[in-house]
């Protein structure tokens, strides 16, 4: 028997024709279905049982919806509810998730979301339910919070860090895995915030789902609808397939929305709408996909400022930010940085496959006295360049590029046979079109195809020359780690030892 044939649902309606219609659809999957027609008679069925699921219309005729999502949050009840609102009650919606409402439904309900939405509540429920359903039907006992499931407990590890700040972010990453509540992620450069999404993800039930990191500021806003919402053949010039766009490539799954300040406002209203309705159109499609997503997303701008300031949409900063969590900077916890700073040489070494030197404590003095603007990504470009300089099995300030009196170099040196132009080393360096020729190719007739291919090229000669390293890559190209793992992804550049969609791989 399937783990959702075992549940029993209690749903809340005051209107008969929608009770009996919800009531169907869910017998239909094989759930145990009571209903209730207001709050009175829903806190009778309650008292009698503990229920799987327990899913509410939020206006009833003897109260709010939402009290009943209280009186179990306030309890040691384990229901985990889905609430129904009105059409466009972006407040409502809202509420009901950071009252704890494990997901929400709006009128008229769609009956594939409704099912969706009863099919993740119960996949979250980490206790199996065949041994919930050996629990007496009185019992109101708590369900043991059972720890995440084990890529969720390697993804809080590579979180290193000990200060209260990082502690109690953990725990929150943990606590709102569960439910389907948006995520966003604030935090300076480098501080964190893509690995608190992927440990949100890997501690949810949609951990076996696919992880999609997208650079909202990376994507040409030309392309940017096709990206996220996919595109049919023939939609535009150069989309000679059907091709799929995050939404999709994420159902079942989360979509990480990093740099979602820098998205442009026309995106903005596009991304609201699919938020809503939870289904989106491709470009040149007549059908819209119901999508089956949850959102995280991060910035490391002030984005109440930018509402302020009119450059980002208040009602999408509002279904965003559900709920927040904050990646702490790296001077506000210095205490953390001899513990980061191992755990960093271990992994950096351990994908050289090279031995781990020790860190001298002139060496953790020395890194200990910059302020790392940059946060851990700086702490970590410093070690990357000092085993590269290391010239013994203990790392020293020399190693750091340490001259005495100056300020260390965060990026790695530009590779040797990179050319360095004047305005620095890593700026994007023209490349001069050679003279016209007779055999000279024609026009091109489909000049983005054309492009790609050329940008094809170019990416794979500078991967090639790199040996697979994408962050030495970018660096060649002028790009950053972000733009170039876009561009891979787009053009579908296999890259060995990547792993996926925006992944980080063992190479960089
Ligand atoms: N607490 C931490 N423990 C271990 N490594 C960390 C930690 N925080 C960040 N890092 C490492 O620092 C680098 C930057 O992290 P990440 O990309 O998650 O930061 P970010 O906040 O998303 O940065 P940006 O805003 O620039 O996108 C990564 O290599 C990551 O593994």
């Amino acid at each position: 028997m399937s783990v959702a044939a075992s549940a029993s649902i209690l749903v809340v309606d005051d209107e008969p024709d929608l009770r009996t219609l919800y009531e169907l659809t869910l017998l239909r999957e094989g759930h145990a279905v009571t209903t209730a027609a207001d709050l009175a008679q829903a806190r009778e069925c309650l008292a009698q049982q503990r229920y799987d699921v327990l899913i509410t219309d939020m206006q009833l005729p003897d109260g709010l919806g939402l009290t009943l999502l209280r009186d179990i949050a306030d309890s040691p009840r384990t229901e985990k509810c889905i609430v129904i609102t009105a059409f466009g009650s972006a407040e409502n919606a809202v509420e009901s998730l950071k009252a704890g409402a494990f997901d929400y439904l709006t009128k008229p309900v769609d009956l594939r979301q409704l099912r969706s939405a009863v099919g993740s509540a119960l996949r979250s429920q980490r206790a199996p339910l065949a041994a919930a359903s050996e629990r007496p039907a009185t019992s109101n006992e708590p369900t043991r919070s059972a720890p995440p499931p084990p890529s969720g407990v390697r993804a809080l590890a590579r979180l290193v860090g000990q200060a209260p700040s990082i502690v109690q972010t953990k725990a929150r990453i943990e606590k709102v895995a569960t439910s389907m509540a948006p995520v966003l992620i604030l935090g300076e450069s480098g501080t964190g915030k893509e690995l608190v999404a992927r440990a949100v993800h890997e501690c949810s039930h949609r951990a076996s789902g696919p992880f999609v990191a997208v650079n909202c500021g990376a994507i040409p806003e030309n392309l940017i609808e096709a990206e996220f919402f996919g595109a049919r053949k023939g939609a535009y010039t150069g989309a000679s397939a059907d091709r799929e766009g995050y939404f999709q490539a994420a159902h079942g799954g989360t979509l990480f929305l990093d740099e979602i300040g820098d998205l442009p406002l026309s995106m903005q209203a596009k991304l609201l709408r699919a938020i809503q309705e939870r289904r989106v159109r491709s470009l040149g499609a007549v059908q819209e996909d119901v999508v089956d997503v949850r959102l995280v997303s991060a910035t490391h701008r002030d984005l109440p400022a930018l509402v302020q300031a009119g450059q980002f949409r208040q009602d999408l900063y509002y279904r965003l930010n559900v709920i927040g969590l904050r990646t702490p900077a790296l001077r506000d916890r210095p205490e953390d940085l001899p513990l980061l700073a191992q755990a960093l040489l271990e992994r950096l070494c351990a994908e050289a496959g090279q031995a781990v030197p020790e860190l001298s404590p002139a060496a953790l003095a020395w890194l200990q006295a910059r302020e790392l603007p940059g946060n851990v990504r700086e702490l970590e470009n410093l070690l990357q360049r000092a085993l590269a300089l290391a010239s013994g099995p203990v790392l020293q300030p020399a190693d750091f590029g340490e001259t005495g009196d100056t300020e260390p170099a965060t990026l790695p040196d530009p590779l040797p046979d990179a050319p360095v132009p004047a305005g620095g080393p890593y700026r994007f360096v023209p490349l001069t079109p050679p003279a016209a020729s007779a055999d000279e190719p024609a026009l091109p007739s489909d000049l983005q195809s054309y492009l790609d291919e050329q940008e094809r090229q170019v990416l794979l000669k500078a991967l090639q020359e790199c040996g697979y390293n994408r962050t030495a890559a970018a660096a060649r190209l002028g790009l950053n780690l972000r733009q170039i793992r876009y561009r891979i992804q787009r053009l579908g550049i296999v890259v060995p030892g990547a792993t996926g969609h925006g992944d980080t791989d063992a190479t960089d």
